[in-house]
């Protein structure tokens, strides 16, 4: 197998982190901009002094480690294949960030058995590093992968932008998430935006079917504005809160970090795949072992 995985080794902080903070990011449709999210989102409380770890689970299209620069040696795919541990995929993006990388490509891996959703939640539990938060990047869909990654987290962001595919889609997953999987609360970040207006206009008319047909609390946690910058970010493989600081996406994007610091963790976990994600922190792992 491989080398030892500095990364991996015991390196906890001896003050013990609280509960992991697990926010899923999800669109429906794809090329909303989701991964861009995920990036600058993870960026963002990385560098006010969250923990975070960033896990790609697109195995179909994955790009959090192309958008940060990074090469991965191992990827999830290796994990499933059994070519390695979880540990082993561990990378250190820029500013410390953990970035756990998928695999592009392999189409045939998009879903995962509910065995490998055990073996991966299992994985995260057997890893040894101290983590505030983790974001994951959801492939574009309503996979079972994908409703089941959001089942698991305590927050659930769903990216739209302006295009009516976008708010269908997103209104798709919304509804399944809630009917099918009790997912009670979702939070809804307009992407690509041309004016903040417009973001308000995406979520009024998304929050306006949720309320007539689901039992959903909507949240709109704010909007991204369109930006150049952010683009010529991705080309040097860099996040637009690292590379243009200045930037109104960047400012957007750690105004949506603060709000989401002082979301409330929830005190039970939702389901079976929460409990054992939950255990991604030491403290609980030994409460629940
Ligand atoms: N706020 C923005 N301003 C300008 N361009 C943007 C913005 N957000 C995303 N983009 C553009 O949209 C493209 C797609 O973004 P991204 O890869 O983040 O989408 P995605 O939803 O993760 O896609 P996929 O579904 O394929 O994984 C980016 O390469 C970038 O060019």
């Amino acid at each position: 197998m491989s080398s030892p995985n500095p990364i991996a080794s015991p390196v906890r902080a001896s003050n013990d982190p609280g509960p992991v903070r697990v926010i899923a990011v999800a669109s429906g449709k794809g090329g909303v901009g989701k991964t861009s999210v995920s990036v600058n989102l993870a960026m963002s409380l990385q560098n006010a002094g969250q923990r975070t770890l960033l896990l790609d689970t697109d195995l179909g299209l994955a790009n959090v480690d192309v958008m940060l620069g990074l090469s991965p040696r191992f990827t999830l795919s290796d994990v499933f294949a059994g070519r390695c541990e979880l540990a082993d995929t561990l990378l250190e993006g820029p500013n410390g960030l953990l970035v756990v990388p998928a695999a592009s490509g392999k189409r045939h891996m998009t879903e995962l058995t509910p065995a490998q959703h055990v073996g991966l939640v299992h994985a995260f539990s057997q890893l040894d590093v101290p983590v505030d938060v983790m974001i994951i990047d959801n492939a574009a869909g309503i996979s079972d992968s994908v409703l089941t990654f959001c089942q698991a987290a305590q927050d659930v962001i769903v990216v739209v932008c302006d295009e009516p595919a976008s708010v269908t889609d997103a209104y798709a997953l919304i509804k399944v998430l809630s009917r099918e999987r009790g997912v009670t609360r979702v939070q809804v970040l307009a992407n690509q935006v041309g004016h903040p207006s417009e973001g308000r206009q995406l979520y009024d008319k998304l929050e306006r079917v949720t309320a007539k047909f689901l039992d959903v609390t909507m949240n709109y946690l704010g909007a991204i504005p369109r930006d150049e910058w952010l683009r010529r970010a991705i080309q040097r493989q860099e996040a637009v809160v690292d590379a243009f600081p200045a930037a109104p996406a960047s400012m957007a994007f750690r105004e949506i970090a603060k709000r989401a610091e002082k979301w409330q963790t929830p005190n039970g976990p939702r389901g079976h795949v929460e409990f054992f994600m939950e255990r991604l922190i030491p403290t609980t792992r030994s409460a629940t072992a």
